[in-house]
């Protein structure tokens, strides 16, 4: 059983709110060295009240009957392709070294079109069904904009398309994609009873454009790879949140109440984890860098309630890097929340229009604009194949854990 190494990694947190080319450069930066970062969340971002409605929802999702969340299985045929509920061991994200599912439960939520969903969605759900929509809304336009920052910094010239050059390519107006929003559910080791063979979620990197990741403090797990090796992801980087739960740890920080875990403390919000995913990296012939991550289970506590280290205080400043916590107070559930932005599914995978990403295919060897020798992929291409590798059969096949050697 894979549990955490007690590190933390750093990474930075910027603030998207301004389009500036320094701020493009700082975006672009991050993204090609570590492949995460953090971005404030202010008016750019999405309020901490629909983040934490998200996490009340999925909570309510995931503490139904079996039967109720058989219903939208991701195995029915009325879910569709990689939509609707994934049971425990489901999912394996690293299938070539993996000999169990990950012990975990997601539900996946697909496009919506004209304002409704294209599954059939659980009870505890349906009256959501609009709020979820703006919430999917929401974060795609969190994406555009991160991506608009990336098209300037990789100084996409207007007879391109310029800075809008990501969002064209990622517009829902013009066709579908194979963008999801994705509850996630980590049980408790407490009350299952994981061994050698499990673990949360096996190493991977992400298949699409740009990954936003919601997490909640108090509920560690997420690990990147680096060159130093696994590190840790706190869901708090500036360890201005209390930690989240009751005193037994048994809570998952979401309830209504005296504001622990509720996402913003004293008018600051938690920032939101963005990653660079597989086809991105791809499309600028690897110079924006999806990096190997995995989520393990939350060491022990030494005694009964204690925590494994101590929090900064709550006036500590985040100014890129961050320096995180190596461990925040482990508790028993852990939930997530990750939007996969991809682009269009007929986009076609030739390298981004840009000096650097074809100065950078040069200096490899290859006229930065040519296409790869079996032709362009389309975006939907690209995912099929990733998709084909997770849900097939454990210990089978080229899985993405084939790449997880590339350290950043
Ligand atoms: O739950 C998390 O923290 C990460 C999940 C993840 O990496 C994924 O589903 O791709
Ligand atoms: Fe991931």
């Amino acid at each position: 059983m894979a549990a955490s190494t007690g590190h933390a990694a750093n990474i930075p947190l910027i603030d998207v709110s301004s389009s500036s080319s320094e701020t493009a450069k700082q975006l672009l930066d991050a993204a090609s060295t570590g492949g995460f970062v953090f971005v404030k969340n202010n008016e750019a971002g999405i309020p901490p009240a629909d983040i934490r409605e998200m996490f009340e929802l999925s909570r309510a999702f995931f503490g139904s009957p079996t039967a109720v969340k058989e219903e939208c299985s991701i195995n029915s045929n009325e879910s569709g392709e990689n939509r609707g509920w994934l049971s425990m061991h489901t999912e394996t994200l690293d299938p070539a070294h993996q000999e169990r599912g990950d012990f975990k439960e997601a539900f996946n939520i697909g496009e919506y079109i004209d304002n409704r969903a294209q599954q059939p969605l659980p009870p505890p759900l349906v009256p959501y069904e609009d709020r979820i929509g703006a919430f999917f809304a929401a974060c795609h336009a969190l994406c555009n904009r991160i991506l608009r920052l990336f098209a300037i910094a990789l100084e996409i010239p207007s007879t391109a398309g310029g800075p809008s050059w990501f969002a064209a390519h990622h517009d829902p107006s013009s066709g579908p994609s194979g963008s999801v929003l994705r509850l996630l559910y980590y049980p408790s080791v407490a009350n299952h009873s994981p061994d050698a063979l499990d673990i949360r979620a096996g190493a991977h990197s992400d298949y699409g454009s740009i990954t936003l990741l919601f997490q909640l403090p108090g509920q560690p797990g997420l690990e990147i790879l680096t060159g130093e090796g696994w590190r840790g992801v706190p869901a708090d980087p500036a360890g201005a949140f209390p930690a989240s739960g009751s005193k037994d740890g048994s809570s998952n920080g979401v309830e209504a109440g005296d504001g622990e875990g509720k996402g913003d403390a004293g008018g600051e919000a938690l920032p939101i984890l963005v990653n660079i995913g597989d086809l991105l990296s791809y499309w600028t012939h690897g110079l924006l860098r999806s990096t190997v991550h995995r989520v393990v289970f939350p060491t022990p506590p030494a005694s009964p309630g204690t925590s494994l280290t101590p929090r900064p205080s709550a006036s500590a400043t985040a100014s890129p890097p961050v320096s995180a916590p190596p461990l925040e107070t482990p508790s028993a559930d852990r939930y997530s929340i990750a939007y996969f932005c991809h682009p269009l599914d007929d986009a076609r995978l030739v390298p981004v229009p840009s000096p650097l990403v074809a100065e950078l295919a040069r200096a490899d060897g290859e006229d930065g604009q040519r296409r790869p020798p079996d032709g362009a992929k389309t975006a939907r291409e690209h995912l099929n194949e990733r998709l084909a590798a997770t849900y097939g059969a454990v210990g089978k096949g080229k899985g993405k854990g084939e790449e997880r050697d590339e350290a950043v």
